[in-house]
């Protein structure tokens, strides 16, 4: 519910805002957070109830984060109540306690420290524990994100390797590297820039290509804010936790680093989140929700990648985590680093007005040229499987001197289409109207809109002819054409699919590390900021549909995905290759990209935004709705639109805000249900903040607002 609720205090007991109560709901008791006090109600006196009891002696979050989370309500138009409770660990939600005594730490004993590789011999993931805890005692959750089970801790317990230890062994434990190389010239100069301005609120874009050696500049600016007794708090993307990082992290800071990811349990994150909140944890490292994490000496915020989608929550309450890091830093008053090769727009446009200082990386830190990305023509090529003869020449070539080689294509499955060669009928989702994929490896066929499945049809089911046929490719396909084309070379295929068990991620990276695999083919999983040191060539094996959307920021992710996949090639100083197969060699982006790179391509594409008035030189919000009737859909937000439009006179004085007329989504129908949306458009973010205040209120009032699905998106991350 969009409002707060008003009570009388407890007779007794003192209440705090940002603290929790138990209070009477209707006919239910339920938890409630207290967000501010006031003198009077609108509601007469008699008819308010009294809190029944008191959770909080001290606030569960401060004046500063509580006003955040307020903010954020208003700014994403998202009721507070949710809000707060997004925000909220869920056993706190639950009224217990915080608690940081709960965490699980595991050292050696002097037996494990005795073993050799050879004692687990048979048990490679054994030895991987002890090896993980040579450097000292670690918390089980950080040895889960390092792929190490439970069932691995219990086995070598029991054989009296490890033991359990006190929480304070975790401070005596992370070991700092001796042998750093030292740091390059240019990643100097953004470290001293950086520590001069390491008091009060400000924000940094380091833009380094790449293999620039970004991590760097953050651990040497994070070590003197911890030496300085502060905290640190790192944001990366969904899939950039790797145990790879975490170890860099624990090297080079040599301090307790705590984590929170999609594999802890809701104790180990109560924990965490309270280590950070007493101010016991020097750094925190998380993903997208741990910027909601109290930190009582909070002195930094680093987000990496900070052009990544992954930061926009795409569900409920629909945030921007980097866009409220700077909110945070703000009020917080502490430097935010942001830091990407790939810079979002948004934040080059910051840039550009003068709002971030601007830091670039524009070497490699291990020597070496940045790749060239090549084209491949497809329409001159004769194809005898997925890969042109051009791109299996050069592979033969990288594997035959001993390199990796990693094939990239952006979709997941053996085949989109299923086919009938007789009629032409193909496996179509009822529900979505799209065709299903066929997953050879489950004997699936998968709607990857809906995620509905059924078993791969004998026959076809318009004419029963037996005739199916595969039409496309997916990775699934791709990797086992690489594996007959190339018997001799292990392939490995990372994506959502081969992924799916806990820990897969975690342990198939760590194997292409330490070398077992020599072809990857993967999805955007294997694309995204990971340190492949032997990989030399990078394949795109297909790029086309990504040319023909109709997002206006289509061109804009499409260069940073092309730009972070072929920064995987070369990252040890080697000479490196990017191929990338394309029927469309001419299209402009293809273009730019190799002859320019990312920076150009960008200002070029800025300067197409702000000709045509879109973000970043405008703001942008959508209101999107979805019911089985499509009817009710367009009648309610049509109604919308007229309210809107009503209101969006009164605003006038800003610049107006435009109210676009409703239409369908460009896929209108998905799980059975049909969508269609409404965007505002406006110069200002601050008129369609008032717009929306103004008017959301008799939207939800709205008889049709409880039949149909709807929900408002500022500065959403899609807009088809
Ligand atoms: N000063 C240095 N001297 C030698 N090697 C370095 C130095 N700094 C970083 N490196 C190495 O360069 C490689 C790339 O560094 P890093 O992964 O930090 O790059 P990055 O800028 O984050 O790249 P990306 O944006 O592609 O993720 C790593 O293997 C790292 O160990
Ligand atoms: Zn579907």
């Amino acid at each position: 519910m969009r409002r707060i609720f008003d009570y009388l205090p407890h007779p007794e007991q003192q209440i705090v805002v940002g603290g929790r109560v138990r209070v009477p709901f209707g006919r239910r008791m339920m938890i409630g957070i207290v967000v501010g006090e006031s003198d009077h109600s609108e509601w007469p006196v008699e008819q308010l109830k009294a809190i029944d009891e008191v959770f909080d002696q001290t606030p569960i979050w401060p004046p500063s984060l509580l006003d955040l989370f307020k903010w954020a309500g208003r700014y994403y138009q998202h009721p507070i109540g949710e809000v707060l409770s997004h925000a909220l660990p869920k056993k706190l939600r639950l009224g217990e306690q915080p608690n940081s005594a709960d965490i699980e730490v595991w050292q050696l004993t002097e037996a494990g420290a005795a073993q050799d590789s050879q004692s687990t011999k048979r048990a490679p993931k054994q030895w991987q524990l002890l090896e993980l805890l040579k450097a000292g005692a670690q918390e089980r959750a950080t040895l889960s994100a390092q792929g190490v089970t439970g069932a691995t801790i219990q086995a070598v317990a029991k054989k009296g390797w490890i033991e359990p230890a006190p929480l304070s062994a975790l401070n005596e434990s992370a070991c700092c590297q001796p042998t750093q190389p030292p740091a390059t010239t240019e990643q100097s100069i953004a470290i001293t820039a950086l520590c001069s301005r390491l008091q009060g609120f400000s924000v940094s874009l380091l833009e380094g290509i790449t293999g620039s050696g970004k991590t760097r500049v953050y651990l040497d600016v994070m070590a003197q804010v911890i030496a300085k007794g502060k905290q640190v708090l790192v944001l990366v993307p969904e899939i950039g936790l790797t145990p790879q990082t975490l170890s860099r992290f624990r090297n080079h800071l040599g301090v307790r680093i705590g984590l929170v990811h999609s594999g802890l349990n809701d104790s180990e994150r109560l924990a965490a989140w309270q280590a950070a909140r007493t101010g016991e944890l020097p750094v925190l490292l998380g993903t997208r929700s741990a910027i909601f994490t109290p930190m009582a000496n909070l002195g930094l915020i680093v987000v990496d990648e900070e052009h990544d989608g992954s930061y926009k929550q795409q569900d409920g309450f629909r945030y921007q985590a980097r866009d409220l890091a700077v909110m945070r830093a703000r009020n917080e008053q502490v430097p935010l680093l942001l830091g990407s090769a790939t810079p979002s727009f948004e934040s080059l446009a910051n840039v550009e007005a003068g709002r971030y200082q601007h830091l670039t990386l524009t070497e490699r830190a291990a020597g070496g040229q940045l790749p060239q990305i090549a084209a491949i023509d497809m329409r001159q090529q004769v194809m005898s499987g997925p890969l042109s003869a051009p791109i299996i020449n050069a592979m033969e070539q990288h594997l035959q001197d001993n390199n990796q080689v990693l094939v990239f294509l952006n979709r997941r499955g053996f085949s989109p289409v299923l086919l009938c060669h007789e009629c032409g009928w193909f496996a179509e989702c009822q529900r979505c109207n799209r065709p299903f994929t066929w997953h050879k490896g489950f004997r699936r066929l998968v709607c990857h809109h809906c995620q509905v499945e059924r078993p791969v049809p004998h026959q076809c089911d318009s004419c029963g002819s037996t005739q199916l046929v595969p039409v496309g490719q997916g990775t699934e396909q791709l990797e086992e054409a690489l594996q007959a084309q190339f018997p001799q070379y292990p392939v490995v295929r990372i994506d959502r699919d081969s992924t799916r068990r806990k820990d897969a991620f975690e342990n198939l990276v760590a194997d292409v590390q330490r070398g077992h695999y020599r072809i990857l083919v993967g999805t955007q999983m294997l694309a995204k900021g990971h340190d492949f040191a032997d990989v030399t060539l990078v394949i795109i094996a297909d790029v086309d549909g990504a040319l023909f959307s109709s997002d206006f920021r289509a061109g804009e992710r499409m260069c940073q995905l092309l730009t972070q996949v072929s920064g995987r090639a070369g990252r040890a100083g080697q000479q490196a290759q990017v191929l990338l197969q394309t029927h469309y060699p001419d299209h402009p982006w293809v273009q730019q990209l190799q002859t320019e790179g990312y920076q150009q391509v960008a200002q070029a594409l800025l300067a197409e935004r702000k000709q045509a008035q879109l973000p970043p030189y405008a703001a942008i919000a959508i209101i999107r709705a979805e019911a089985n009737d499509e009817t009710k859909v367009a009648e309610f937000l049509a109604s919308a639109e007229s309210v809107l439009s009503e209101a969006a006179r009164g605003v006038n004085d800003k610049g107006g805000v435009i109210v676009m007329a409703p239409g369908p989504c460009a896929m209108v129908r998905k799980a059975g249900r049909y969508r269609w949306q409404l965007a505002l458009l406006a110069p200002q973010k601050s008129a369609i903040q008032q717009l929306l205040n103004q008017t959301l209120g008799e939207i939800e009032g709205s008889k049709l607002a409880q039949v149909v699905r709807w929900h408002v998106d500022v500065d959403p991350h899609d807009t088809v």
